[in-house]
């Protein structure tokens, strides 16, 4: 029997033969790159990897060789492709070049809208960010502060896009493709809720409990140590608040800030009510224009991708080849199209960054649709 290391020895010769062929390969995939600049052609040309793919796996003297052959094969244009984009980069053929660096995001000159009413977290989170002075603008729903942004009627909207215990706020996710305003800035409140009613209730007269379905849900497993209140969905935790004082009713109670109780004169059954001592939520500062701070360290996108096989580890692997670090990626339907999903990534990066340039201009590309959605 042959021993391992004359083996080895012979892998060795043939690998440094691959590595030449690739690098002859990748050389000749340079000049591919220089005609397609010049012509406008698109890098991708999914019937010529298709029909190479099927030519190789053909050689192949088995069905295990010619699996191996075609994902070889998908990996080495995959690289040539990466190599190309690299290269239409370097010439000014840049993904992202929409967007106006600033120093500092301008101050409001109209007002910061926000959806509830005053001592709502969303408000409390446009403080956060602009400061108490800023003016600041209720609006009923999350559509209708995108809506005031998109129209220039608020200069900024301040909207919450996830939280630590209950997840993605879908409904903001989907109003991010509907309106074309740009994520700005972000800002995180610790949010601590209370179990509100009127004056003079106490826990036992409980029977019915209102916030809005984010609260109800970060207050999940307390509720469920109460199975006979009822709970009811409202817009907005502070709206809540509101409507129990307005109601009147001893057997009501409201879950929302300690702010919202002050401000809507009920006192605080019972706090924090929040399942996780982290309970924390993202919000979002959103632009009609768009601005990308020349400090920013993420960058957000949605892009879709052909229904088939790979495709999503297609678009990710720019990601790892550019060496960005992604910190988040969440899925919503696309309605009109059954079972297809759009992806909203977050990874760390400048647009400046020639690693990020190099990945979006790959993923433009190859994804059916991509959106930067904003550099903050
Ligand atoms: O032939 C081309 O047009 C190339 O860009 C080269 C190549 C390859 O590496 O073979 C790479 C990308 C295309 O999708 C198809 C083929």
């Amino acid at each position: 029997m042959t021993d391992l290391g004359t083996i080895r020895q012979e892998i060795d010769e043939i690998d440094r033969g691959i590595v030449e062929a690739f690098e002859k390969r990748m050389d000749l995939c340079r000049q591919v790159a220089e005609v397609k600049i010049g012509t406008g052609k698109a890098v991708l040309d999914r019937g010529r990897e298709r029909e190479k793919l099927e030519t190789l796996a053909a050689l192949a003297s088995d069905e295990f060789n010619a699996h191996g052959v075609t994902e070889l094969f998908s990996q080495i244009m995959a690289m040539s492709r990466k190599l190309q984009y690299r290269i239409l980069t370097e010439h000014g053929k840049l993904a992202g070049e929409e967007f106006v660096r600033t120093e500092g995001l301008p101050s409001p000159e109209h007002c910061v809208a926000y959806q509830g009413v005053e001592g709502a977290y969303s408000h409390a989170a446009a403080c956060r960010f602009f400061g108490e002075k800023a003016a600041v603008k209720a609006y009923p729903k999350w559509a209708d502060v995108m809506q005031a942004v998109a129209s220039g009627e608020a200069d900024y909207g301040v909207l919450p896009l996830a939280n630590s215990s209950a997840g993605m706020v879908n409904d903001v996710y989907d109003l991010l493709i509907e309106y074309r305003n740009y994520i700005v800035g972000e800002v995180e409140l610790k949010v601590e809720h209370a179990l509100l009613g009127l004056p003079g209730a106490t826990l036992p007269d409980i029977q019915e409990v209102y916030s809005h379905p984010q609260g109800l849900m970060q207050c999940a497993h307390y509720l469920d140590r109460h199975p006979d209140w009822n709970r009811h969905s409202v817009s907005n935790t502070a709206l809540s608040a509101k409507k129990v004082l307005e109601d009147g009713k001893i057997f009501q109670a409201a879950i929302a800030s300690r702010l919202a109780g002050e401000l809507y004169g009920l006192q605080v059954l019972e706090s924090p009510v929040n399942d996780s001592d982290k309970n924390t939520t993202r919000f979002i500062v959103v632009c009609r224009k768009n601005l990308c701070r020349t400090d920013a360290g993420k960058v957000s996108i949605c892009f879709e991708v052909p229904h088939e096989s790979g495709s999503l580890y297609n678009i990710l692997s720019h990601f790892i080849y550019n060496n960005i670090n992604m910190n988040k990626i969440e899925s919503r339907p696309i309605p009109e199209k059954k079972w297809q999903y759009r992806f909203f990534v977050d990874f760390d990066g400048n647009l400046a960054d020639a690693g990020v340039q190099n990945a979006l201009t790959g993923i433009r590309q190859e994804a059916a649709m991509l959106r930067i959605l904003g550099n903050y």
